[in-house]
């Protein structure tokens, strides 16, 4: 259900290494529950969005405004690098693409999920535990393996791991950085399935990044499209995709351009 106050203000960002490198001028607003898809080839300025939205990067102009969960809204860079780090840790999420960038390799699956649950204040042992067993079944990994170290799970695996690592608290808004991306085929698919109704039933905002179209299409209401930098055209998902109004979108869905 989307509703009528954003979640999410994003005003004229800019974060530019060289120029058409990074990104620039960008707005967007970003609706409780709604999906929204970064597409764009390579070297778009895709990641430097999505690592200014999500605290890692600082902008070199604009602002990101969030409406935490007690209804206040939270200019971002405003913010010291401790709240913004507690953001992530409480009302944010970030899938990573390779899982070893957002699970911790040294320690087992079960401490993975439940040290999320220690950041945000949880003591009981019993109940971290009953919840991250809970949470391995909700993301359909195997139970008897909780114990076990991500460095014996498989890619696949893995990636399950990082996003009950990450959905365990309860986030508002998550992150996504090409979240299938250097999986199997089949095992993407199974993913995006997952994914897919994760975010139906936490009514879970998400910003994904993916070239993968059929990504976007599958898990996105609505897509922003980048090229140099900039977004070129936005929109519903089916429109932008079915309907391209701008030649470089036109090129993209037509897959004339390689990822
Ligand atoms: N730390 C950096 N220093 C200098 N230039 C950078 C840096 N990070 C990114 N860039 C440049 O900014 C541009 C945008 O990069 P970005 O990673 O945001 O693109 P992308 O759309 O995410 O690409 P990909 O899909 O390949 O990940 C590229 O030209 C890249 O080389």
């Amino acid at each position: 259900m989307i509703s009528q106050e954003p979640l999410l203000q994003v005003k004229n960002l800019t974060k530019l290494y060289a120029p058409e490198k990074g990104c620039e001028a960008i707005d967007f607003e970003l609706y409780p529950g709604e999906v929204l898809g970064i597409v764009g080839e390579s070297g778009s300025g895709k990641s430097t969005l999505l690592n200014c939205l999500s605290g890692r990067l600082i902008p070199t102009a604009g602002e990101i405004c969030y409406r935490n969960r007690d209804n206040q809204w939270l200019n971002l860079y405003a913010l010291s690098e401790f709240e913004r780090r507690r953001l992530l840790r409480t009302e944010w999420g970030m899938v990573h693409q390779h899982a070893r960038d957002g699970l911790r390799m040294g320690v087992s699956a079960g401490a993975n999920i439940g040290e999320r649950l220690m950041a945000v204040g949880e003591r009981h042992y019993g109940d971290i535990r009953a919840r991250g067993l809970q949470w391995m079944q909700d993301v359909e990994l195997d139970i008897h393996r909780i114990d076990d170290k991500p460095t014996t799970y498989s890619g696949g695996m893995q990636q399950r791991l990082q996003i009950a690592r990450n959905l365990v608290t309860h986030p508002r808004l998550v992150f996504m950085d090409e979240p299938t991306g250097g999986l199997d085929v089949s095992v993407q698919a199974r993913l995006l399935d997952l994914l897919r109704n994760l975010v139906t039933h936490l009514d879970l905002a998400v910003v994904i990044v993916t070239h993968d179209l059929a990504v976007a299409r599958l898990l996105a209401e609505r897509l922003v499209v980048m090229r140099h930098g900039h977004i070129v055209e936005s929109g519903l998902t089916d429109q932008v995709l079915d309907d391209p109004q701008q030649p470089y979108t036109q090129l993209l869905v037509s897959s004339v351009l390689t990822p």
